[in-house]
């Protein structure tokens, strides 16, 4: 995981290479590697799918994913983060943390992932060990713990000893065709520059006294044997303190290296397998109802043309066989698996069998989607629900043994949308058929209809993103679609509260129904936690309805929350009471639905209405003499700056600004800074709109401005 380009890919293709199972080195740059297989990802030179790859290493068997860099492919690195028992964080040593690598920092902290840190790109002239090791302490508030001196730097970067071992690993670049495979495995001994010994003898001091700092099984070894010398303390032991440390997310080992250049990668897989958790060491709470039995997460889907959706799962506990039937919980539903293949580098290598901690892709399931848990049959759900009931281990609902279901993970909203429109009508059920394949692999796409224009409407998660769904709609599904211009998906708010009343009186058939509503709305925080909008009874209320009225009403007042009365965007920042509920005897609960959606209409019209818009953080990096330019153009775009922060020549600019302003801004910095900068763009909140700019966009939509 890391920030778009700080060589994912590449440092993957060195590990795929070193482990023997690619016969010759992929390169992103000429766009021919294992993981970055799609037509898109190979031409633009970025990963985009998170890509799954077994492989082995010595003794221990490696599932890796690639993930993506770009912002508007987060949700795939979420999707790996929750199957994954560990993280290489990769880093372009000349830069440190930059935007996206402190998102899926956090992640991985999200899902409490042990990392390792791998310092990529030493061979920059601008590389910076400190300046990196330092930007992981105050950024990601972490503790880095160096394992590793570089030898040599910039272009002369041949290397790196071992803190560890006090080895030191040399790779003599003999061409430029040198693939690294061999390289040179030495005890540091006096013969080297003093400079260097000196460095690597203060590094392992720092580093023995880090680790017993953070582990008191270490601490306490060192003060009982080694007192008089904390330099004796065996290797092995160091290492199995500096595992403790990392298990226990104390603190990550760093490693250096250049996977462009071929140097610094075998130790780095050695670290993989020395210091990441092995599947049985990590702890996942509800797998343990399951006990033997199988139990596994969907957390990935690819369409095949010829085999049919691919499901990759990953399993948590039992064993799963090809030609078996299966239990999707979310689904409710047994479906026939036809065959499992294991994604061997770039090829599918069909398995009789495969076991816990395994990622499997499996050919025949047609209903799992994304986030869908897996077991062996209804029987085992119903036994791990029972097992977990009794013991009161999971949520319970009276007469029912709640299913004990693996959490996916959470969808963000998207922040764009544009119209999708067939070349004819005839072809807009290939496109529905395309779309919903599209969807079924990546849940941070939606898709809806307009009600009033019948237009297929497409919401993604970014510029970038939409592009891509669309080029590939043309590329896979052979279809050629118009999209319309790319709108933002502002949301709405109330000013100030309002209350309003409400009666329904119709008669269906033989049946009349009688309702009525009297209820208040009144803006709240928009940041308030656990959600944007909530609906609450009266203390009487609450106490007098039945809970299928009350389920009424509230699902009236959230088909409300879904269109707000200015442009008809989400709401948020919205408190409902319901104050009374009357009805005649015979009345449905649809009824009720619709009574409490009208009065909530009337209620919000009444509080006035206020637009809120997706305002971003932006983090761009220039050289100083453009930053004057840069920061020009962004008072331009109602852009607020937060920070200017110097990274070596450079200077990093941190802003937030409307999304709105944003539209075509990497074409656009690229001119004015004729290709000398960066920038990463990512949701931070939506802010209400200042009365100016709201009553313009309100024109502007109505067709006056
Ligand atoms: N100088 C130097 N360049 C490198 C190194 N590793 C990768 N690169 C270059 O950095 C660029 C990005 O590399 P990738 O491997 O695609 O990076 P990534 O992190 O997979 O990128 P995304 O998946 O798109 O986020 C490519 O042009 C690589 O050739 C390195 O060690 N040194």
């Amino acid at each position: 995981m890391a920030h778009i380009d700080a060589g994912k890919t590449t440092t993957t293709e060195r590990m795929l290479y070193y482990s023997g199972y690619t016969r010759a080195l992929g390169d992103v740059d000429d766009g021919d590697t294992v993981t970055d297989f799609m037509a898109q990802e190979r031409e633009r030179g970025i990963t985009i799918q998170s890509a799954a790859v077994t492989f082995d290493w010595k003794t221990h068997r490696i599932n890796l994913i690639d993930t993506p860099g770009h912002v508007d492919f987060t949700l795939e690195v979420e999707r790996a983060l929750r199957v994954l028992d560990g993280a290489v964080a990769v880093f372009d040593a000349s830069a440190g943390v930059e935007a996206q690598t402190l998102t899926v920092w956090r992640q991985a902290e999200k899902h409490h992932v042990p990392c390792v840190c791998f310092l990529n790109k030493m061979d920059k002239p601008a590389a910076n060990l400190s300046f990196s090791i330092e930007s992981i302490k105050h950024k990601l508030k972490a503790n880095p713990v160096l394992l590793q001196v570089p030898v040599g730097s910039g272009r002369n970067f041949s290397g790196v000893v071992d803190l560890l071992t006090n080895q030191k690993l040399t790779w003599k670049q003999t061409s430029t065709r040198d693939d690294g495979q061999v390289f040179e495995s030495k005890p540091l001994d006096r013969s080297d520059d003093p400079e260097l010994l000196h460095e690597v003898n203060e590094a392992r001091t720092a580093l023995i006294e880090q680790v017993a700092d953070l582990d008191d099984e270490f601490a306490d070894l060192l003060l009982t044997d080694f007192s008089d010398n904390f330099d004796a303390v065996s290797s092995s032991k160091l290492q199995e303190a500096v595992r403790r440390v990392t298990l226990a997310r104390k603190g990550v080992p760093v490693l250096c290296g250049s996977s462009l250049r071929n140097k610094g990668v075998q130790p780095l897989l050695d670290a993989i397998t020395a210091y990441l958790p092995a599947p049985d060491e990590r702890h996942h709470d509800l797998v343990r109802w399951y006990k033997d039995d199988l139990c596994a997460l969907a957390f990935k889907v690819l369409h095949d043309k010829q085999r049919g959706p691919l499901v990759f799962l990953r399993i948590y506990s039992g064993t799963l066989k090809p030609q078996s039937a299966v239990h999707n919980i979310n689904r409710n539903s047994t479906e026939r698996m036809s065959r499992l293949l294991v994604p061997f580098a770039d090829q599918h290598v069909e398995i009789p069998s495969l076991t816990a901690g395994n990622i499997a892709l499996t050919v025949g399931l047609k209903q799992t989607v994304t986030g869908d848990t897996i077991v062996a049959s209804k029987a085992s759900a119903a036994a791990a629900a029972r097992r977990a009931h009794n013991a009161g281990g999971a949520g319970k609902r009276p007469g029912e043994h709640a299913s004990v279901v693996l959490s996916g993970v959470e969808v963000p909203d998207p922040v764009f949308f544009c119209t999708i429109e067939p070349p004819t009508m005839a072809k807009q059920a290939d496109l529905e058929n395309a779309l919903g394949c599209l969807q079924r692999e990546d849940p941070s796409l939606k898709v809806r209809v307009d009600p009033d224009s019948g237009q297929t409407i497409l919401c993604g998660m970014g510029e970038l993103h939409i592009e891509i769904v669309h080029d590939r709609i043309r590329r896979e599904y052979g279809i050629e679609t118009q999209l319309g211009p790319l709108q933002v998906a502002y949301r709405e708010s109330v000013l100030h509260g309002a209350s309003a009343a409400d009666t329904l009186d119709r008669t269906v058939g033989e049946r009349r129904h009688v309702v009525s509503v009297e209820l208040a709305v009144a803006p709240r925080d928009l940041a308030a936690p656990g959600g944007s909008c909530e609906v609450a009874f009266t203390e009487e209320l609450g106490g007098q309805l039945s809970t299928e009225i009350k389920a009424a009403v509230e699902n009236g007042v959230n088909g409300a929350y879904l269109q707000g009365p200015l442009l008809g965007y989400p709401l948020q920042g919205v408190a409902t009471l319901i104050q009374r509920v009357t009805m005649e005897p015979g009345t449905s609960p649809a009824m009720v639905s619709a009574c409490v959606s009208r009065c909530m209409l009337k209620a919000l019209r009444l509080a006035g209405g206020r637009v809120l818009e997706p305002v971003m953080s932006l983090e761009v990096t220039v050289g100083e003499e453009r930053l004057g330019t840069v920061l020009g153009d962004l008072a331009q775009r109602r852009g607020t700056v937060r920070d200017i922060q110097s990274r070596h020549d450079d200077k990093v600019l941190l802003a937030t600004v409307p999304l709105a302003e944003m539209m075509g801004y990497s074409t656009i910095l690229r001119t004015i800074t004729s290709g000398n900068a960066a920038f990463s763009l990512e949701l931070d909140t939506y802010e209400a709109m200042n009365q100016q700019d709201q009553s313009n966009l309100l024109k502007r939509v109505a067709g006056l401005l």
